[in-house]
């Protein structure tokens, strides 16, 4: 059942308790970020940032889980004493670490990926007013904005179709459809390499969009299987939400505010 705090601090109660077998993880756009028109335009206050390499002395791991870049993620957060799962869990840039470890198949789809991208009508996606963002091996098509929403969506099905036939694959979150390479990529895969690697036995992931409901199976199924003893799943409310997110979830909080406040209470301690 989703809580809303102040309710929202029993379920904290077992990271506050033992901060050094436990994980803070979470998303990035829409969890610490707010949703702006332009990626490149995305912020991180100054106080989240903070409240981050707060948190990241006092717990066994802080990790944001991201579908940017690992390198283009903590770019954006700017604390190096944190981990990044970039590329939904294809990259891992360690905290202090100079480069991210990039899976190898994963790498190998670059210019597939990219040729495919190339290949679609860039003057149809300028008029649907469909913005670009390449992130190696994934492509992502963007339509926030478009003032035409109707003509942007039929050129993204459009996109999918292509896609689709040229043996990618696609995912779509917040008016953004990716095109990747077809291999499990998938913030499930992140959260359960993190727990293999850095052994934390409770955990905590924030998150608002679809991507962040395979984190929330993930640790449900690292919970049954009795490697995690504990996880909470937080969704980020906001009227772009799929209802899976809300109906898997432990405790909702209201937007990228009320995520703070819990990193501020996770930081009191
Ligand atoms: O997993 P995340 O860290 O949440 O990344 C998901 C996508 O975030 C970015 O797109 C979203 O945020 C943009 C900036 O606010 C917004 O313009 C866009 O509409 C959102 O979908 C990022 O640009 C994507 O590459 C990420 O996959």
């Amino acid at each position: 059942m989703a809580l809303a705090p102040p309710e929202a601090q029993a379920a904290l109660e077992p990271l506050l308790a033992e901060p050094g077998r436990s994980a803070v993880l979470c998303d990035i756009d829409g969890t610490l970020a707010p949703i702006v028109e332009r990626p490149e335009e995305a912020h991180v206050s100054e106080e989240i940032a903070r409240l981050l390499a707060r948190l990241a002395r006092r717990y066994r791991l802080v990790a944001c889980i991201s579908g940017r870049r690992a390198s283009e993620a903590r770019r954006l957060v700017g604390v190096g004493a944190i981990a990044y799962a970039g590329s939904h869990g294809a990259e891992l840039l360690l905290p202090g670490a100079r480069e991210p470890e990039v899976a190898a198949e994963f790498r190998s789809w670059e210019g597939r990926v990219h040729r495919f991208a190339d290949s679609l009508p860039a003057r149809e996606l300028r008029l649907a007013q469909i913005r670009r963002e390449d992130k190696g091996p994934i492509v992502a098509f963007h339509w926030r904005g478009a003032r035409d929403e109707r003509r942007a969506l039929a050129m993204i099905e459009e996109i999918e179709r292509r896609a689709t036939a040229a043996g990618l694959a696609v995912h779509r979150g917040r008016k953004v459809l990716e095109c990747r390479p077809p291999i499990e990529i998938g913030k499930h895969r992140a959260v359960r390499q993190l727990v293999t690697r850095f052994g934390f036995s409770r955990a905590l992931f924030g998150g608002d969009d679809a991507t962040d409901v395979d984190a929330f199976a993930e640790l449900e199924r690292l919970r049954a299987d009795g490697h995690l003893e504990q996880v909470v799943r937080v969704a980020v409310r906001s009227d772009e939400a799929p209802p899976d997110l809300y109906r898997f979830a432990d405790v909702v909080v209201e937007g990228i505010g009320g995520f703070a406040s819990l990193l501020r209470r996770l930081a009191e301690g």
